[in-house]
């Protein structure tokens, strides 16, 4: 069937909870205990499972480092070129096979996560990345079904646009065309559902894909590969690489057949991705499409009139929860005088509380960090702000390797709004609180705007209708996803589609219409019925008499 299907209406796929006695609690205990031995994490290139030639790494538990989830290996020079002649021999049969068959394949992966998949990949995301249960869920199973069923009515929406007005005789129309070539989709470890969608979203528009999740991820990244296979994608339509990246990029990039580019991760190394295609740039059959969702310094800033237990808690859910691992974590706030003294001692007794260690002990509120580089570099940030003058450690600010990669939640107070606190992304769970004067709210919203090189995520804290009306108006560049009376984290599919723009991307959203756009590349077909035979137009005729 072709043209005029209606998908199913998404709705948000509900969070569960959990709680002890539940049917999803003993289920996702299962699918926990049931990971016992490493297991072999390949390549899939046109379907077919091998091992990259490179160097072997190993994918551990962060919590507990010793504790070898899975073994992989560097995807060589040679995987990168058999994968794009994979993808190359998959594209005319993807691209001509109706949108509804390759919808159903979302669709079914989706229905397949919602039900029989959903602890295994919570699972294996709590196990791999150090989530708790909650933070697994939110993510794994919530966010990845809904980015597949919200992107096949997004899809469907995009498909049926077509041109508005017809002269007499004449037929537009406009065919969504995929992309020429392959998209290269490359994820980071925080997000499996972000790992999902990135190479999911263009081949639902058509495309074929070579995906290169992060090596900390890719434990439950090829979880996701077997259950896309299970929902039916043809081999060769995404191409996993497992790896660091730079060897495949070499020949990937230099292809000519590159005709994308879907990333997620830090600012850095997408500028070097988009200045690597910049000096390529003729090399390629078309210029690529570049996406790319990155690094934040995402702020909390409070008003005199706030709630302080509602500032309280977005505090510390939007800063600790996942350990500060999220692009949208709470890493600046900005707390005037007056609240300061109330928010003070509750802010540092909340902090000290949290509880933080394994993912299988469920009444922790937090564990370990991503891994030994991550923690080397929160270490050294930690250790950097006990020194400096104008910063204090209120809570936290303790680090321990000797099981897991642990980092206590902390929180810094700084006096100097332009000290590294304020400006770096840290990537972890520390929240640095800068005390502005009760009468100084407009110059510190000049600030927040100006301290960072990021536009990701922000709230603003108030009960004072003006003050929010204020902050919404001078930081309406501070941030692509701005939230009031609420933590700066937990955006939903459908509901606040996400991204940032200046140094935090490119700012297409994630799970919506836009980011799909990107995928297809339209061709107007006008169709004239009754053509004309004759050359000559009226005004060449000879004028009467
Ligand atoms: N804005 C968002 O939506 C969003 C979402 C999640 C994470 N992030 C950002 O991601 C970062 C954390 O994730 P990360 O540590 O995985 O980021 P990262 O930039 O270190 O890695 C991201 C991906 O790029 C790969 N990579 C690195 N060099 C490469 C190369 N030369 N060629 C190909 N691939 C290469 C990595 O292996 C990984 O798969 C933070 O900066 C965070 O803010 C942003
Ligand atoms: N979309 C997620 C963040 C993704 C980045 O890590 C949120 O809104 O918290």
């Amino acid at each position: 069937m072709t043209g005029v299907s209606t998908p199913p209406t998404p709705v948000n796929e509900p969070v569960l909870g959990y709680a002890p006695g539940s049917p999803e609690r003993a289920s996702i205990r299962q699918a926990l205990a049931a990971v016992t031995e490493p297991v072999d994490l390949p390549a899939v290139i046109g379907g077919r499972a091998r091992r990259p030639a490179g160097a072997e790494f190993t994918v551990c538990a962060p919590f507990d480092h010793q504790r070898v989830l899975g073994r992989s290996a560097e995807s060589t020079a040679a995987d990168a070129h058999a994968a794009i002649d994979a993808a190359r021999a998959a594209a005319p049969g993807w691209r001509d096979l109706d949108f509804d068959s390759r919808a159903a394949v979302l669709l079914r992966a989706a229905d397949l996560l919602a039900g029989p998949w959903r602890a295994r990949l919570n699972a294996a995301t709590m196990l791999g990345q150090a989530k708790t249960v909650q933070q697994a869920e939110i993510d794994s199973a919530c966010e990845l079904i809904d980015f597949w069923r919200f992107n096949v009515a997004f899809a469907r929406q995009l498909l049926a646009e077509q041109p508005p007005v017809n002269a007499p005789g004449v037929w537009n129309r406009t065919d969504h065309r995929p992309l020429e070539g392959f998209v290269y989709a490359i994820t980071p470890f925080n997000f499996t559902a972000i790992a999902g969608n990135l190479p999911t979203a263009p081949a639902l528009m058509g495309n074929v894909v070579i995906w290169k999740p992060s090596p900390t991820q890719q434990f439950a990244a090829s979880l996701v590969m077997d259950l896309l296979t299970a929902a039916g994608l043809p081999p060769g339509v995404i191409n996993l690489l497992p790896g660091s990246g730079p060897e495949i990029s070499e020949v990937l990039l230099a292809s000519e057949h590159l005709a994308g580019i879907h990333f997620t991760g830090s600012t850095r190394v997408f500028q070097q991705l988009w200045a690597t295609v910049g000096a390529n740039i003729a090399r390629y059959r078309g210029y690529p499409r570049i996406v790319g969702e990155t690094g934040g310094k995402d702020f909390v800033v409070a008003h005199p009139s706030a709630d302080v237990d509602v500032l309280r808690t977005a505090l510390v859910r939007g800063a600790f929860e996942y350990s500060g691992q999220k692009c949208s974590a709470a890493s600046r706030a900005y707390v005037p005088q007056s609240l300061w003294r109330t928010l003070r001692d509750g802010l540092a007794d909340a902090t000290q509380a949290l509880t933080v260690g394994s993912v299988e002990d469920f009444g922790n509120f937090t564990s370990a960090v991503i891994d030994g580089r991550s923690f080397g570099r929160l270490r050294t940030a930690l250790d950097r702000a006990r020194s400096v003058d104008s910063v204090q450690v209120l809570a936290g600010g303790t680090v321990d390797d000797a099981v897991g990669w642990y980092v206590r939640p902390t929180v810094l107070v700084g006096s100097d709004p332009r000290d590294e606190i304020f400006t770096t992304e840290y990537f972890g769970p520390v929240l640095s609180v800068f005390v502005y004067p009760d009468d100084g709210f407009g110059d510190i919203l000049t600030e927040v705007d100006a301290a960072t090189p990021y536009a990701l995520t922000g709230s603003i804290i108030a009960r004072d209708v003006d003050a929010v009306a204020r902050a919404a108006h001078d930081l309406r560049f501070a941030a692509g996803n701005f939230y009031v009376n609420d933590k700066p984290t937990g955006a939903v599919v459908g509901q606040q589609p996400f991204g940032g723009a200046r140094g935090s991307g490119t700012n297409d959203k994630a799970g919506s219409m836009a980011n799909l756009a990107r995928w297809t590349s339209p061709r107007s077909i006008k169709e004239t019925f009754v053509p004309p035979t004759t050359v000559d137009y009226p005004h060449q005729a000879p004028d009467p008499g």
